[in-house]
Protein backbone atom coordinates (compact mmCIF):
# COMPACT_ATOMS: atom_id res chain seq x y z
CA UNK A 1 0.00 0.00 0.00
CA UNK A 2 0.94 3.05 -0.51
CA UNK A 3 2.05 5.12 2.85
CA UNK A 4 2.57 8.72 3.22
CA UNK A 5 6.59 9.60 2.12
CA UNK A 6 7.21 11.75 5.65
CA UNK A 7 5.82 8.85 7.72
CA UNK A 8 8.46 6.17 4.98
CA UNK A 9 11.54 8.69 6.63
CA UNK A 10 10.51 8.82 9.94
CA UNK A 11 9.99 5.27 9.95
CA UNK A 12 12.84 3.94 8.10
CA UNK A 13 15.11 6.61 10.61
CA UNK A 14 14.04 5.48 13.45
CA UNK A 15 14.29 1.68 12.65
CA UNK A 16 16.84 1.25 10.72
CA UNK A 17 17.46 -2.16 9.71
CA UNK A 18 14.39 -3.20 10.78
CA UNK A 19 12.63 -0.57 8.73
CA UNK A 20 12.42 -3.27 5.53
CA UNK A 21 10.62 -5.98 7.76
CA UNK A 22 8.29 -3.08 8.64
CA UNK A 23 7.70 -1.80 5.77
CA UNK A 24 6.56 -5.06 4.48
CA UNK A 25 4.41 -5.90 6.54
CA UNK A 26 1.98 -3.18 5.05
CA UNK A 27 2.20 -6.05 1.90
CA UNK A 28 0.35 -8.99 4.23
CA UNK A 29 -3.50 -8.83 4.19
CA UNK A 30 -5.01 -7.21 8.08
CA UNK A 31 -6.19 -9.49 10.50
CA UNK A 32 -9.70 -9.98 11.68
CA UNK A 33 -10.41 -10.14 15.85
CA UNK A 34 -13.46 -10.86 18.04
CA UNK A 35 -14.01 -10.78 22.02
CA UNK A 36 -16.37 -13.37 23.26
CA UNK A 37 -18.68 -11.83 25.91
CA UNK A 38 -18.13 -13.30 28.87
CA UNK A 39 -21.25 -11.51 30.63
CA UNK A 40 -23.80 -13.79 27.86
CA UNK A 41 -21.99 -16.83 28.11
CA UNK A 42 -18.55 -18.61 28.53
CA UNK A 43 -15.52 -19.24 26.08
CA UNK A 44 -15.91 -22.81 25.70
CA UNK A 45 -19.75 -22.60 25.12
CA UNK A 46 -18.84 -19.92 22.44
CA UNK A 47 -16.12 -22.30 21.00
CA UNK A 48 -18.39 -25.01 20.36
CA UNK A 49 -21.37 -22.72 18.95
CA UNK A 50 -19.44 -20.44 16.56
CA UNK A 51 -19.02 -22.17 12.85
CA UNK A 52 -16.02 -19.99 12.23
CA UNK A 53 -12.17 -20.13 12.42
CA UNK A 54 -11.33 -19.31 15.24
CA UNK A 55 -8.11 -18.98 16.59
CA UNK A 56 -6.92 -17.68 20.14
CA UNK A 57 -5.46 -13.54 20.10
CA UNK A 58 -2.34 -14.56 22.68
CA UNK A 59 -2.69 -11.45 24.52
CA UNK A 60 -6.49 -11.64 25.51
CA UNK A 61 -8.14 -14.85 26.86
CA UNK A 62 -11.37 -13.91 25.21
CA UNK A 63 -9.97 -12.70 21.89
CA UNK A 64 -9.76 -15.07 18.66
CA UNK A 65 -8.75 -14.31 15.01
CA UNK A 66 -11.20 -15.19 12.26
CA UNK A 67 -10.91 -15.77 8.52
CA UNK A 68 -12.51 -12.56 6.80
CA UNK A 69 -14.93 -14.45 4.82
CA UNK A 70 -16.57 -15.66 8.41
CA UNK A 71 -18.32 -13.13 8.55
CA UNK A 72 -19.19 -12.90 11.77
CA UNK A 73 -21.25 -9.54 11.66
CA UNK A 74 -23.82 -11.35 9.58
CA UNK A 75 -24.76 -14.10 12.34
CA UNK A 76 -27.85 -13.63 14.50
CA UNK A 77 -25.49 -14.41 17.48
CA UNK A 78 -24.17 -11.01 16.67
CA UNK A 79 -27.63 -9.23 17.55
CA UNK A 80 -27.58 -10.92 20.58
CA UNK A 81 -24.52 -8.93 21.47
CA UNK A 82 -22.30 -12.65 22.27
CA UNK A 83 -18.86 -11.40 20.33
CA UNK A 84 -17.55 -8.08 20.03
CA UNK A 85 -14.92 -7.52 16.45
CA UNK A 86 -12.19 -6.09 17.77
CA UNK A 87 -9.03 -5.68 15.85
CA UNK A 88 -6.51 -8.30 17.71
CA UNK A 89 -4.10 -5.41 19.12
CA UNK A 90 -7.10 -3.29 20.04
CA UNK A 91 -7.68 -5.54 22.63
CA UNK A 92 -4.24 -5.31 24.67
CA UNK A 93 -5.12 -2.01 26.56
CA UNK A 94 -8.12 -3.79 28.01
CA UNK A 95 -6.60 -6.91 28.50
CA UNK A 96 -3.47 -5.75 30.07
CA UNK A 97 -4.91 -3.09 33.00
CA UNK A 98 -5.37 -5.14 36.24
CA UNK A 99 -9.47 -5.44 36.76
CA UNK A 100 -11.20 -6.80 39.85
CA UNK A 101 -14.98 -6.72 39.78
CA UNK A 102 -16.25 -3.99 42.16
CA UNK A 103 -13.54 -1.34 40.76
CA UNK A 104 -14.87 2.12 40.00
CA UNK A 105 -13.17 2.52 36.16
CA UNK A 106 -13.28 5.24 34.18
CA UNK A 107 -12.62 4.42 29.92
CA UNK A 108 -12.23 8.17 29.22
CA UNK A 109 -12.26 8.21 25.63
CA UNK A 110 -14.00 5.31 25.29
CA UNK A 111 -15.68 5.57 21.69
CA UNK A 112 -17.50 3.12 20.35
CA UNK A 113 -16.98 1.20 23.03
CA UNK A 114 -14.16 -1.13 22.55
CA UNK A 115 -12.14 -1.27 25.60
CA UNK A 116 -15.60 -0.44 27.69
CA UNK A 117 -17.27 -3.79 26.59
CA UNK A 118 -13.88 -5.76 27.56
CA UNK A 119 -13.35 -4.00 30.79
CA UNK A 120 -17.54 -5.08 31.67
CA UNK A 121 -16.95 -7.92 30.58
CA UNK A 122 -14.09 -8.38 33.56
CA UNK A 123 -16.09 -6.32 36.16
CA UNK A 124 -18.75 -9.00 35.78
CA UNK A 125 -21.23 -6.48 36.62
CA UNK A 126 -19.74 -5.72 39.82
CA UNK A 127 -18.07 -1.90 40.41
CA UNK A 128 -18.78 0.74 38.46
CA UNK A 129 -17.85 1.55 34.46
CA UNK A 130 -17.89 5.21 33.63
CA UNK A 131 -17.53 5.48 29.91
CA UNK A 132 -17.08 9.02 28.53
CA UNK A 133 -16.54 10.42 25.07
CA UNK A 134 -16.20 13.95 24.21
CA UNK A 135 -17.99 13.40 20.61
CA UNK A 136 -21.46 13.27 20.52
CA UNK A 137 -21.49 11.73 17.47
CA UNK A 138 -19.49 8.76 18.28
CA UNK A 139 -21.16 8.46 22.02
CA UNK A 140 -24.05 6.90 19.97
CA UNK A 141 -22.66 3.85 19.01
CA UNK A 142 -20.90 3.44 22.53
CA UNK A 143 -24.09 3.70 24.56
CA UNK A 144 -25.63 1.08 21.73
CA UNK A 145 -22.18 -1.39 21.84
CA UNK A 146 -22.91 -1.60 25.89
CA UNK A 147 -26.34 -2.05 25.71
CA UNK A 148 -26.08 -4.97 23.00
CA UNK A 149 -23.16 -6.23 25.27
CA UNK A 150 -25.34 -6.30 28.08
CA UNK A 151 -23.92 -3.84 30.29
CA UNK A 152 -25.76 -3.12 33.46
CA UNK A 153 -22.99 -1.13 35.82
CA UNK A 154 -22.41 1.54 33.23
CA UNK A 155 -22.39 4.93 32.96
CA UNK A 156 -21.94 7.17 29.13
CA UNK A 157 -21.10 10.80 29.44
CA UNK A 158 -20.44 12.95 27.13
CA UNK A 159 -18.20 15.74 28.72
CA UNK A 160 -14.43 17.01 28.66
CA UNK A 161 -12.00 15.60 30.95
CA UNK A 162 -11.58 18.46 32.94
CA UNK A 163 -15.66 18.87 33.67
CA UNK A 164 -15.56 14.86 35.20
CA UNK A 165 -12.21 15.93 36.90
CA UNK A 166 -14.61 18.35 38.98
CA UNK A 167 -17.46 16.31 39.50
CA UNK A 168 -15.81 12.96 40.57
CA UNK A 169 -12.54 13.68 42.82
CA UNK A 170 -9.67 10.76 43.42
CA UNK A 171 -13.12 8.42 42.72
CA UNK A 172 -11.43 5.82 40.32
CA UNK A 173 -9.78 2.96 41.08
CA UNK A 174 -8.31 2.14 37.17
CA UNK A 175 -8.90 4.59 34.16
CA UNK A 176 -8.52 3.68 30.59
CA UNK A 177 -7.04 6.61 28.22
CA UNK A 178 -7.23 4.91 24.90
CA UNK A 179 -5.79 8.39 23.61
CA UNK A 180 -6.79 10.10 20.42
CA UNK A 181 -3.63 9.98 18.10
CA UNK A 182 -2.04 10.22 14.83
CA UNK A 183 -3.15 6.70 14.22
CA UNK A 184 -0.04 5.29 12.18
CA UNK A 185 -0.62 1.83 13.17
CA UNK A 186 -4.44 1.41 11.64
CA UNK A 187 -3.29 2.44 7.99
CA UNK A 188 -3.38 -0.90 7.31
CA UNK A 189 -6.78 -1.48 8.92
CA UNK A 190 -8.20 1.70 7.51
CA UNK A 191 -6.49 2.96 4.31
CA UNK A 192 -8.69 6.26 4.96
CA UNK A 193 -6.34 6.96 8.01
CA UNK A 194 -3.24 7.75 5.52
CA UNK A 195 -4.91 10.78 4.48
CA UNK A 196 -6.12 11.92 7.64
CA UNK A 197 -2.56 11.44 8.73
CA UNK A 198 -1.49 14.49 6.90
CA UNK A 199 -4.44 16.65 8.50
CA UNK A 200 -4.37 15.34 12.20
CA UNK A 201 -0.77 16.33 12.84
CA UNK A 202 1.29 14.38 15.44
CA UNK A 203 1.72 17.84 17.38
CA UNK A 204 -1.68 18.84 17.62
CA UNK A 205 -2.20 15.18 18.88
CA UNK A 206 0.14 15.63 21.58
CA UNK A 207 -0.83 18.39 23.00
CA UNK A 208 -4.71 16.62 23.29
CA UNK A 209 -3.09 13.73 25.01
CA UNK A 210 -0.89 15.85 27.55
CA UNK A 211 -4.61 17.74 28.82
CA UNK A 212 -6.20 14.33 28.73
CA UNK A 213 -3.44 12.48 30.15
CA UNK A 214 -3.55 15.68 33.36
CA UNK A 215 -6.83 15.25 33.84
CA UNK A 216 -7.38 11.89 34.41
CA UNK A 217 -4.25 12.02 37.01
CA UNK A 218 -6.66 13.92 39.08
CA UNK A 219 -9.32 11.41 38.74
CA UNK A 220 -7.47 8.53 40.07
CA UNK A 221 -7.37 7.39 43.78
CA UNK A 222 -3.81 7.28 45.26
CA UNK A 223 -2.84 3.52 44.59
CA UNK A 224 -4.87 3.22 41.53
CA UNK A 225 -3.96 2.42 38.03
CA UNK A 226 -4.28 4.39 34.49
CA UNK A 227 -3.35 2.47 31.38
CA UNK A 228 -2.48 4.56 28.62
CA UNK A 229 -2.31 3.13 25.19
CA UNK A 230 -2.51 5.02 20.99
CA UNK A 231 -2.47 3.28 17.79
CA UNK A 232 0.36 5.07 16.59
CA UNK A 233 4.53 4.68 16.55
CA UNK A 234 5.09 8.38 16.53
CA UNK A 235 7.55 8.52 19.91
CA UNK A 236 6.03 12.38 20.37
CA UNK A 237 2.81 10.61 21.16
CA UNK A 238 4.37 7.21 23.15
CA UNK A 239 7.78 7.07 25.21
CA UNK A 240 8.34 11.27 24.58
CA UNK A 241 4.70 11.89 26.05
CA UNK A 242 4.72 9.58 28.90
CA UNK A 243 8.53 10.98 29.66
CA UNK A 244 7.06 14.64 29.82
CA UNK A 245 3.85 13.46 32.03
CA UNK A 246 6.56 11.54 34.66
CA UNK A 247 8.37 15.10 35.02
CA UNK A 248 5.14 16.78 35.75
CA UNK A 249 3.47 14.09 37.73
CA UNK A 250 6.27 12.44 40.34
CA UNK A 251 3.88 10.66 41.95
CA UNK A 252 3.15 8.35 39.51
CA UNK A 253 5.55 5.53 38.44
CA UNK A 254 5.47 3.21 35.07
CA UNK A 255 4.38 -0.75 36.02
CA UNK A 256 5.51 -3.71 34.63
CA UNK A 257 2.81 -5.13 31.48
CA UNK A 258 2.92 -8.84 31.44
CA UNK A 259 5.51 -9.84 28.09
CA UNK A 260 3.22 -11.68 25.41
CA UNK A 261 5.65 -13.36 22.86
CA UNK A 262 5.83 -10.99 20.08
CA UNK A 263 5.59 -7.66 22.67
CA UNK A 264 8.52 -5.55 22.28
CA UNK A 265 9.80 -2.94 24.98
CA UNK A 266 9.59 0.84 24.91
CA UNK A 267 12.22 2.61 23.47
CA UNK A 268 13.69 5.29 25.57
CA UNK A 269 15.71 6.37 22.97
CA UNK A 270 13.33 8.31 21.23
CA UNK A 271 11.70 9.96 23.87
CA UNK A 272 13.80 13.24 23.76
CA UNK A 273 16.38 14.71 22.02
CA UNK A 274 17.88 15.49 25.07
CA UNK A 275 19.86 12.72 26.92
CA UNK A 276 17.49 11.32 29.63
CA UNK A 277 18.41 9.95 33.51
CA UNK A 278 18.84 6.48 33.82
CA UNK A 279 16.10 6.28 35.85
CA UNK A 280 13.57 7.63 33.12
CA UNK A 281 15.05 5.18 30.68
CA UNK A 282 14.24 2.83 33.25
CA UNK A 283 10.75 3.28 33.60
CA UNK A 284 10.15 3.89 29.83
CA UNK A 285 11.24 0.48 29.40
CA UNK A 286 8.46 -0.70 31.08
CA UNK A 287 6.35 0.33 28.76
CA UNK A 288 5.43 -1.90 25.31
CA UNK A 289 4.90 -1.76 21.83
CA UNK A 290 2.85 -3.77 19.29
CA UNK A 291 4.60 -4.01 15.69
CA UNK A 292 2.61 -5.30 12.97
CA UNK A 293 6.03 -7.01 11.86
CA UNK A 294 6.41 -8.81 15.55
CA UNK A 295 2.80 -9.54 16.08
CA UNK A 296 -0.45 -10.84 14.18
CA UNK A 297 -1.89 -7.32 14.58
CA UNK A 298 -1.94 -3.36 14.07
CA UNK A 299 0.89 -1.05 15.80
CA UNK A 300 -0.01 -0.11 19.51
CA UNK A 301 1.68 1.76 22.14
CA UNK A 302 1.01 0.63 25.92
CA UNK A 303 1.87 2.32 29.58
CA UNK A 304 0.72 1.44 32.48
CA UNK A 305 0.81 3.90 35.16
CA UNK A 306 0.16 3.85 39.38
CA UNK A 307 -0.27 6.95 41.23
CA UNK A 308 1.70 5.88 44.06
CA UNK A 309 1.07 8.93 46.19
CA UNK A 310 -1.34 12.02 46.43
CA UNK A 311 -4.45 13.46 48.17
CA UNK A 312 -7.94 11.84 48.49
CA UNK A 313 -10.51 14.06 46.76
CA UNK A 314 -14.34 13.65 47.57
CA UNK A 315 -16.40 13.67 44.97
CA UNK A 316 -19.85 15.08 45.09
CA UNK A 317 -22.07 13.38 46.91
CA UNK A 318 -25.52 12.52 45.54
CA UNK A 319 -29.15 13.19 47.27
CA UNK A 320 -31.45 10.19 45.86
CA UNK A 321 -34.65 11.55 45.29
CA UNK A 322 -37.81 9.09 46.44
CA UNK A 323 -39.43 7.44 43.11
CA UNK A 324 -42.35 8.40 41.93
CA UNK A 325 -45.08 6.60 43.54
CA UNK A 326 -47.16 5.97 40.12
CA UNK A 327 -44.01 4.78 37.96
CA UNK A 328 -42.96 2.61 40.35
CA UNK A 329 -46.63 0.64 40.68
CA UNK A 330 -46.53 0.38 36.81
CA UNK A 331 -42.94 -0.86 36.99
CA UNK A 332 -43.56 -3.20 39.74
CA UNK A 333 -46.94 -4.66 37.58
CA UNK A 334 -44.76 -4.97 34.66
CA UNK A 335 -41.73 -6.69 36.68
CA UNK A 336 -44.52 -9.54 38.55
CA UNK A 337 -45.47 -10.58 34.56
CA UNK A 338 -42.16 -10.63 33.03
CA UNK A 339 -39.79 -11.23 35.37
CA UNK A 340 -39.02 -14.11 37.97
CA UNK A 341 -37.17 -12.25 40.43
CA UNK A 342 -37.20 -8.75 40.88
CA UNK A 343 -34.77 -6.79 38.80
CA UNK A 344 -32.34 -4.89 41.49
CA UNK A 345 -31.84 -8.54 42.81
CA UNK A 346 -29.69 -8.72 39.51
CA UNK A 347 -27.69 -5.26 40.14
CA UNK A 348 -25.88 -3.94 43.10
CA UNK A 349 -27.96 -0.48 42.50
CA UNK A 350 -31.35 1.30 43.03
CA UNK A 351 -34.39 2.64 41.15
CA UNK A 352 -33.87 6.16 39.76
CA UNK A 353 -36.33 8.51 37.66
CA UNK A 354 -34.98 10.95 34.73
CA UNK A 355 -38.73 12.53 33.55
CA UNK A 356 -40.82 9.49 32.37
CA UNK A 357 -37.65 6.78 32.17
CA UNK A 358 -36.35 4.27 34.71
CA UNK A 359 -33.05 3.12 35.29
CA UNK A 360 -31.17 1.20 38.11
CA UNK A 361 -28.05 3.26 39.03
CA UNK A 362 -24.55 1.66 40.45
CA UNK A 363 -24.32 2.33 44.12
CA UNK A 364 -21.55 5.36 45.38
CA UNK A 365 -21.90 6.97 42.27
CA UNK A 366 -21.64 11.01 43.05
CA UNK A 367 -24.06 13.31 41.80
CA UNK A 368 -23.85 13.48 38.13
CA UNK A 369 -26.22 16.56 38.11
CA UNK A 370 -24.97 19.33 35.55
CA UNK A 371 -22.75 16.49 33.57
CA UNK A 372 -23.85 15.08 29.84
CA UNK A 373 -25.09 11.99 30.53
CA UNK A 374 -26.06 9.66 28.03
CA UNK A 375 -26.98 6.64 30.38
CA UNK A 376 -27.46 6.75 33.61
CA UNK A 377 -26.79 3.02 34.57
CA UNK A 378 -29.13 -0.08 33.06
CA UNK A 379 -31.63 1.68 31.52
CA UNK A 380 -35.57 -0.36 32.30
CA UNK A 381 -37.83 1.56 30.03
CA UNK A 382 -40.33 4.17 30.39
CA UNK A 383 -43.77 4.96 31.50
CA UNK A 384 -46.48 5.60 28.76
CA UNK A 385 -49.98 6.28 29.57
CA UNK A 386 -50.02 4.70 32.86
CA UNK A 387 -48.02 1.83 31.86
CA UNK A 388 -44.43 0.27 31.77
CA UNK A 389 -42.76 -0.26 28.24
CA UNK A 390 -39.88 -1.87 28.64
CA UNK A 391 -36.22 -0.86 26.96
CA UNK A 392 -34.04 -2.64 24.88
CA UNK A 393 -31.44 -2.10 27.27
CA UNK A 394 -33.40 -4.35 29.61
CA UNK A 395 -33.90 -7.12 27.11
CA UNK A 396 -30.60 -7.43 26.22
CA UNK A 397 -29.26 -6.97 30.03
CA UNK A 398 -31.83 -9.57 31.66
CA UNK A 399 -30.35 -13.93 30.89
CA UNK A 400 -33.61 -15.66 29.82
CA UNK A 401 -34.18 -17.87 32.53
CA UNK A 402 -34.99 -15.20 35.00
CA UNK A 403 -37.90 -14.51 32.29
CA UNK A 404 -41.31 -15.94 32.51
CA UNK A 405 -41.95 -15.24 29.10
CA UNK A 406 -39.78 -15.66 26.14
CA UNK A 407 -40.12 -17.03 22.36
CA UNK A 408 -37.11 -18.57 21.51
CA UNK A 409 -35.68 -19.26 17.90
CA UNK A 410 -32.99 -21.52 16.49
CA UNK A 411 -30.66 -20.03 14.32
CA UNK A 412 -32.08 -21.71 10.96
CA UNK A 413 -35.59 -20.80 12.18
CA UNK A 414 -36.53 -18.43 9.10
CA UNK A 415 -39.26 -16.39 11.64
CA UNK A 416 -35.63 -14.91 13.53
CA UNK A 417 -34.40 -13.22 10.78
CA UNK A 418 -38.35 -11.91 10.46
CA UNK A 419 -38.02 -10.92 13.70
CA UNK A 420 -34.84 -9.03 13.46
CA UNK A 421 -35.90 -6.95 10.25
CA UNK A 422 -38.40 -6.14 12.41
CA UNK A 423 -41.70 -7.91 10.90
CA UNK A 424 -44.71 -8.82 13.11
CA UNK A 425 -44.75 -12.33 13.42
CA UNK A 426 -47.97 -14.65 13.66
CA UNK A 427 -47.50 -16.01 16.87
CA UNK A 428 -50.05 -17.85 19.19
CA UNK A 429 -49.59 -17.39 22.91
CA UNK A 430 -50.78 -15.83 26.13
CA UNK A 431 -51.05 -12.14 25.78
CA UNK A 432 -48.09 -9.66 27.51
CA UNK A 433 -44.55 -8.98 26.93
CA UNK A 434 -42.34 -11.32 25.36
CA UNK A 435 -38.48 -11.74 25.85
CA UNK A 436 -37.90 -12.75 22.07
CA UNK A 437 -34.55 -14.90 22.03
CA UNK A 438 -32.16 -16.65 19.72
CA UNK A 439 -31.70 -19.97 21.38
CA UNK A 440 -31.14 -18.85 25.36
CA UNK A 441 -29.66 -15.39 24.43
CA UNK A 442 -32.17 -12.30 24.32
CA UNK A 443 -32.67 -10.07 21.07
CA UNK A 444 -35.36 -8.07 22.36
CA UNK A 445 -39.16 -7.87 23.13
CA UNK A 446 -42.52 -8.93 20.97
CA UNK A 447 -45.96 -7.83 22.57
CA UNK A 448 -48.22 -10.81 22.23
CA UNK A 449 -51.87 -10.16 20.64
CA UNK A 450 -54.31 -12.45 19.50
CA UNK A 451 -52.53 -14.56 17.41
CA UNK A 452 -49.47 -12.62 16.37
CA UNK A 453 -46.81 -10.84 18.25
CA UNK A 454 -46.16 -7.35 17.48
CA UNK A 455 -42.39 -6.48 17.13
CA UNK A 456 -40.57 -4.10 19.68
CA UNK A 457 -36.84 -4.49 17.83
CA UNK A 458 -35.34 -0.86 17.65
CA UNK A 459 -35.50 0.41 14.03
CA UNK A 460 -31.91 1.49 14.74
CA UNK A 461 -30.58 -1.81 15.28
CA UNK A 462 -32.44 -4.36 12.64
CA UNK A 463 -30.94 -6.50 10.04
CA UNK A 464 -30.44 -4.94 7.09
CA UNK A 465 -30.00 -7.88 4.18
C1 LIG B 1 -8.83 5.87 19.76
S1 LIG B 1 -10.44 6.48 19.91
C2 LIG B 1 -11.12 5.50 21.20
C3 LIG B 1 -11.49 4.10 20.82
C4 LIG B 1 -12.20 3.36 21.93
N1 LIG B 1 -11.45 3.40 23.17
C5 LIG B 1 -12.50 1.92 21.60
O1 LIG B 1 -11.78 1.04 22.05
O2 LIG B 1 -13.49 1.68 20.88
C6 LIG B 1 -10.21 8.01 20.69
C7 LIG B 1 -11.49 8.69 21.13
O3 LIG B 1 -11.14 9.84 21.90
C8 LIG B 1 -12.15 10.79 21.77
N2 LIG B 1 -11.60 12.09 22.25
C9 LIG B 1 -10.85 12.99 21.59
N3 LIG B 1 -10.50 14.01 22.41
C10 LIG B 1 -11.05 13.74 23.63
C11 LIG B 1 -11.07 14.40 24.88
N4 LIG B 1 -10.43 15.55 25.06
N5 LIG B 1 -11.75 13.83 25.89
C12 LIG B 1 -12.41 12.66 25.73
N6 LIG B 1 -12.43 11.99 24.56
C13 LIG B 1 -11.75 12.51 23.52
C14 LIG B 1 -12.51 10.73 20.30
O4 LIG B 1 -13.81 11.24 20.07
C15 LIG B 1 -12.40 9.21 20.03
O5 LIG B 1 -13.65 8.61 20.10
Amino acid sequence: MALPPLFKERMQHLLGNEAQAFFQSYEQPRHYGLRINTLKWTVEEALQALPFHLEPVPWAKEGFYFHEADRPAKHPYYHAGLYYIQEPSAMAPGAMIPIEPGDKVLDLCAAPGGKSTQIAARLKGKGVLVSNDISAERVKPLVKNLELFGVRNGIVTNETPERLAAVFGTYFDKIVIDAPCSGEGMFRKNPEMVKSWETHHIEMCTVMQRDILDQAARMLKPGGLMLYSTCTFAPEENEGQIAQFLSRHPHFEVEEISMVPGFQLGRPEWASEEELSESMKQKLRRTVRLWPHHVRGEGHFLALLRKTDGEEKPCREEQAAPLPERTLQNFREFEREVCLKPLEEMLEGRLVTFKQHLYVKPEGLPSLQGLKVVKSGWYLGELKKNRFEPSQALAMGLDSRDVAQTVSFSVEDEALLRYLKGETLNIQGEKGWKLVCVDRFPLGWGKQLHGILKNAYPPAWRWLA
